[in-house]
């Protein structure tokens, strides 16, 4: 399933592109974004959600963002975006932050959470499968969002859900 997702997206991609503008501007409305002091995104891949727009307007509108760097374990530390400069590729190919201690933060006030497909009746996702944003919400007690585009859209689940997955608060469609 993940792998035929994967090869819808490659071939969404311009489709995802345009739906990104309409869905930023839905997000930029939405009470969760207005009442977020700090944010986490991540830094897109290719087939995901562009997520530069988004970094810009939290920055633009004060609040802190906050990028995953993956680290042993299937763990994700949260560390502050200062600039695109200053992130380094991972193995798995993303862009990541340097590891800081000092500078983690894991409740940001809202995670825009990244995906291959969401179910727009349960709010369950599938993501490239590392399991990290499962642990990770496991443990987080603020908000949770994604953006979906309609490449990423499924009425209801089609895949098996497993007992570590974690529901979405609100899902973002364009
Ligand atoms: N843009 C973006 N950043 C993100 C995510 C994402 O979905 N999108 N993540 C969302 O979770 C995390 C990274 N997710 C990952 C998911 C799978 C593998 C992976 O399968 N890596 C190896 C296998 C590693 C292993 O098994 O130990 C591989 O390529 O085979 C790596 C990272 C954090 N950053
Ligand atoms: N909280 C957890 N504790 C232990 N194992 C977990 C936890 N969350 C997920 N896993 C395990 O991690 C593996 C990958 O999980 P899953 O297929 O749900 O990844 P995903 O949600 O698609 O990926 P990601 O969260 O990285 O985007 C599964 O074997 C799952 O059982």
């Amino acid at each position: 399933m993940r792998q035929q997702q994967i090869q819808k997206l490659a071939q969404s991609k311009d489709k995802t592109q345009l739906e990104a503008e309409i869905l930023l501007q839905k997000l930029l409305e939405s009470p969760e974004w207005k009442n977020a002091k700090s944010i986490a995104t991540t830094i897109s891949g290719s087939i995901e959600v562009p997520t530069t727009p988004v970094i810009e307007a939290a920055l633009a509108a004060g609040k802190t963002v906050y990028i995953p760097k993956t680290m042993p374990h299937r763990q994700m530390a949260f560390l502050p975006f200062v600039s695109y400069d200053k992130l380094v590729k991972s193995s798995f190919g993303l862009l990541e932050p340097e590891y800081d201690e000092k500078l983690v933060n894991q409740e940001p006030d809202l995670v825009i959470v990244p995906g291959l497909a969401f179910a727009i009746d349960s709010h369950y996702r599938v993501g490239f499968g590392g399991g990290y944003y499962d642990r990770f919400l496991a443990k987080y007690s603020g908000k949770t969002l994604a953006l979906v585009p309609s490449a990423m859209e499924f009425a209801t689940a089609d895949w098996e859900i497993g007992e570590y997955d974690i529901k979405i608060g609100k899902l973002i469609r364009a």
